[in-house]
């Protein structure tokens, strides 16, 4: 991996830790991270890897940067930043590698294919909760081990207020701000990808739930708020143990729950939600028993606008109240029998 001469590290990293604890959006200050570093320690690629709530390693973003040479001989930097989505197949040396710095609890280093490959670990409190790893020709120097180790832990403290201030502190699941972020980014997203036809039926497609607890007021009323805090807390925790790796759940508020699946057709996306109503459902709660819940689910595309997906998918769940609760409704299913009509807002035209 070719390097490159490492700049006067100081006063630029100050400047940048004033602009990555200006960002409120995790993702991008994670990314910020990145690009900050990158040119401090004179690499063109780093990884950011964090370790999931099922204790594994996961690689989460890569960062690089390709240096060119214009036919004026001016050299330009162009970046790249690459969201993995919870990749937890790691190549057996990096593995190995932060596995040392887990075991020692600081930073190491092996020898690699173009120099030294580092791997700092990340805190939270006395825990580590991730790893930055690099690769560059030869050794830090003392000031660039430090600039390294402060950035990482002003980076580290920042990042744990902020995911902190997203989740919601019952249950521990993101919560709705984080939720909406976390829409709006996914929607964004879809809509720069190219959509022809082959890449449409190659691609999964991703699906939101609302999923509302049964007559939660009657468990509250029966039993008393602090039951019905646990019954919550269970809620989430079973439907958690039943998502996959890659699901994401927030509570929305209140006894209701958002889910966003990755599903490559509707068949699939009923099974998956389905899973998460039966698992609830059959879970049995200390003093309380059966807990069920119902849901509505719809697809999110680049063509509606994120808070109508949201809309299709609450009507959904009203009418799985209606029809008796403790069952999933997609919202494109009750259009087609009639039980429910378009609704003109939030849809886009493409041009
Ligand atoms: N214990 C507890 N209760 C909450 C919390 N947030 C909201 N609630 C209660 O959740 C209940 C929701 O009641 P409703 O909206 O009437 O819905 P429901 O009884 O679940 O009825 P359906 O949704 O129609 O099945 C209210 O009594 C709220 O006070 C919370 O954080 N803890």
């Amino acid at each position: 991996m070719p390097t490159e001469r490492a700049v006067s590290p100081l006063p630029g990293t100050l400047k940048k830790l004033g602009v990555i604890t200006a960002i409120r959006d995790t993702q991008l200050v994670e990314q910020s991270l990145l690009r900050t570093l990158a040119p401090i320690l004179g690499v063109l690629e780093t990884s950011l890897y964090r370790i999931n709530g099922q204790q594994q390693v996961t690689h989460i973003l890569h960062h690089s940067r390709t240096g060119t040479r214009d036919s004026d001989g001016a050299e330009r930097i162009s970046e790249r930043i690459d969201a993995i989505r919870n990749e937890t197949n790691l190549p057996e040396h990096i593995y190995m590698l932060i596995d040392n710095v887990r075991l020692l609890g600081q930073a190491c280093h092996r020898s690699g294919p173009n120099g030294l490959i580092f791997c700092y670990p990340l805190r939270s409190g006395e825990l580590q909760s991730g790893y930055l790893v690099f690769e560059r020709g030869g050794k830090l120097t003392e000031v660039e081990d430090a600039v390294v180790t402060g950035v990482l832990q002003v980076y580290s403290n920042y990042y744990a207020l902020l995911d902190s201030s997203q989740r919601d502190r019952l249950t521990g699941l993101h919560n709705r701000y984080a939720m909406e972020v976390g829409l709006d980014r996914l929607w964004e997203e879809l809509s720069m990808q190219p959509s022809t036809a082959q890449t449409q039926a190659r691609r999964d497609c991703y699906w939101l739930g609302v999923l509302d607890i049964d007559h939660f007021k009657q468990i509250n009323d029966q039993f008393g708020h602090v039951i019905g805090d646990e019954i919550l807390l269970l809620v989430s925790r079973v439907m958690g143990k039943t998502m996959r790796r890659t699901d994401l759940l927030f509570r929305y508020g209140g006894e209701e729950f958002i889910a966003i699946v990755e599903a490559r057709d509707l068949e699939k996306a009923v099974q998956l939600f389905e899973r998460l109503r039966k698992a609830v459902e059959t879970y049995r709660y200390p003093q309380v028993g059966k807990v069920t819940l119902s849901g509505g689910f719809s697809m999110v595309t680049p063509t509606v606008l994120p808070k109508s997906v949201l809309e299709r998918a609450d009507r959904a769940m009203y009418e799985a109240k209606k029809a008796g609760r403790n069952r999933v409704f997609h919202y494109h299913t009750l259009l087609e029998q009639g039980v429910l009509q378009e609704l003109e807002t939030g849809s886009i035209t493409l041009f």
